[in-house]
């Protein structure tokens, strides 16, 4: 097996919102090209977790965090790295889709022009793209120009997706992409998923325990704040190795 590279290593991350420790020593590595699912009932830390990988919970003024988190071999708690610089490598998508109230292919060169692309022809490019990217060039293609608003949920998830390819990241994050979803839509998201993966690393949060063994390479099982296994998916799901996931997956609690 060829041994892939590491994206994300985290180094007894602990984080606290005031007195509430709500991550314990989380000691993790998310490998490149791979779908990794972070598993566990509600609130055990999840989100914390992922939105520490962007570090979108230091805008909480409470929170406190130790250990370090380590992008591509970069701590990027570290003062010195820009939080900016770690948002073009690193996206997210939400639970709800967000589109901003403009038109779709606005939408999709907000990040580019940010970036200061002003080339028409290459906005052009981009647009195409990110929507083949996301699967959902065909559906609009022809109304390119109208508000993302008038697109369907699915859709408009599917358009968060697109607007996070447009900046070409290196890592997507997923909190509940397809919790607000209907099972068409959901399978739409997780087939893209596959895809996505060929080119970039996948960390996404879910509820759903069939989503997860479905379409994740490895998943981690995090209870109370702690990481309590994290395992090649199949395993996970076939013979874990801890009680406490054994339950939890086979619905005994949670
Ligand atoms: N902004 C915040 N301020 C204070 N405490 C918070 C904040 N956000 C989360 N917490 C606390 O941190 C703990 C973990 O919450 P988190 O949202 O990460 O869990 P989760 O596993 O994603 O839950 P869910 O599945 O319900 O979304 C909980 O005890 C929660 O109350």
């Amino acid at each position: 097996m060829v041994n892939k590279k590491v994206v994300y290593d985290t180094k007894d991350l602990n984080l606290w919102y005031g007195n509430d420790h709500a991550l314990k020593n989380i000691n993790l590595q998310v490998h490149e090209n791979e779908v990794t699912a972070i598993i566990g009932p509600s609130g055990c830390g999840k989100s914390t977790f992922i939105k520490t990988l962007n570090r979108m919970v230091e805008l909480i003024p409470v929170v406190k965090i130790s250990g370090d988190i380590q992008y591509r071999g970069k701590s990027i708690l570290d003062k010195s790295y820009k939080v900016e610089e770690l948002r073009t490598h690193v996206g997210m998508v939400f639970q709800k889709p967000n589109p901003f109230p403009k038109s779709i292919y606005e939408n999709i060169v907000y990040g580019p022009k940010i970036h200061g692309i002003r080339n028409k022809k290459i906005l052009d490019e981009i647009v195409e793209k990110s929507l083949r990217g996301a699967a959902i060039w065909d559906e609009v293609k022809d109304r390119l120009h109208e508000n993302a608003y008038g697109l369907s949920g699915g859709q408009q998830q599917r358009l968060c997706i697109a607007r996070c390819l447009a900046v070409e990241p290196d890592v997507i994050l997923m909190d509940e992409p397809t919790s607000a979803l209907d099972p068409i839509s959901t399978l739409k998201v997780e087939e893209l998923m596959q895809e996505l993966k060929k080119d970039f690393s996948i960390i996404i949060v879910t509820h759903n325990m069939q989503q997860a063994a479905r379409i994740s390479d490895k998943t981690a099982f995090f209870l109370n704040g702690e990481v309590v296994e994290y395992s090649d998916t199949n395993k996970i799901f076939s013979t874990p190795s801890d009680k406490r996931t054994e339950d939890y997956i086979t619905g005994r609690f949670g």
